[in-house]
């Protein structure tokens, strides 16, 4: 059962990254509670980037074992190992680095060593089979202007996959052009979606992913929650 979207608007986008760095620590300290391993799933883009920075150096961070959350990522831009253009690199900079996780549970999406990206795309399916498929608590997501949520662009034929966990997708409209994502199905296999958008530039996409339209954004649902965490810019286009 999935259930409607909620929005919460904050005023800019420091106040946004701010209030879901602050979101994520208590999700995260929530699902330990219950369940003891937190699994989330990280993004890619500018605002991850500033959300993850909020949250290594708020001091609530003690609240979470971090030795016991696995970290998973939704998609990744096909490159070498330590490419700062990855989102592993860029999760890696400004928040795991900052943290006592257990590498073990961090789980990046296989970098380009030479076996393309169908390859690497399915080896992530099998990591996240091995580990026992496990639904997420926490799932964050970008929105681009064009309404794509990780790698999965208007139009691509990725968006009709639903027999695998993780597809390759070429010739990306968003550089680079080679990436690895979960799919749709993957993508609501989690208790919380949170989608976290800033600026003018995704206020027409926001607005036609809330009202259904035909934009990647709108299909991510959460089985719990659907939170789009946006700052007034980005919900400008919203009625
Ligand atoms: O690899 C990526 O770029 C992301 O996974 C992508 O889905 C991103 O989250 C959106 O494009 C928003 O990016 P910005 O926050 O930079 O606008």
């Amino acid at each position: 059962m999935t259930v409607d979207p909620e929005l919460l608007i904050h005023s800019d986008a420091e106040d946004l990254a701010f209030s879901v760095a602050g979101r994520f620590i208590t999700a995260l300290a929530d699902a330990q509670s219950t369940g003891g391993i937190a699994h989330v799933v990280l993004t890619g883009g500018r605002v991850a980037s500033v959300v993850y920075q909020a949250v290594a150096e708020s001091p609530a961070r003690v609240e979470v074992d971090w030795q016991r959350v696995e970290f998973w990522w939704g998609d990744e831009r096909f490159l070498p190992e330590g490419d700062p253009e990855r989102n592993e690199t860029q999760a890696r900079d400004a928040l795991l680095s900052a943290l006592d996780v257990d590498p073990a549970r961090v789980h990046p999406m296989p970098t380009d060593t030479g076996q393309g990206a169908e390859a690497a795309a399915a080896a992530y399916a099998s990591e996240l089979e091995a580990a026992g498929s496990p639904t997420f608590d926490v799932l964050m997501l970008g929105v681009g202007p064009d309404g794509h949520v990780a790698s999965l662009f208007p139009g691509f034929p990725q968006l009709e996959v639903i027999d695998v966990a993780a597809v390759a997708v070429h010739d990306s409209p968003k550089p680079p052009p080679t990436r690895v994502s979960l799919t749709f199905p993957l993508l609501d296999r989690t208790r919380e979606v949170w989608f976290v958008v800033s600026g003018e530039d995704k206020a027409d996409a926001v607005a036609t992913a809330l009202a259904e339209g035909d934009v990647p954004a709108a299909h991510p649902k959460g089985q719990n929650r659907t939170l789009w965490l946006l700052d007034e810019a980005a919900a400008s286009k919203l009625s």
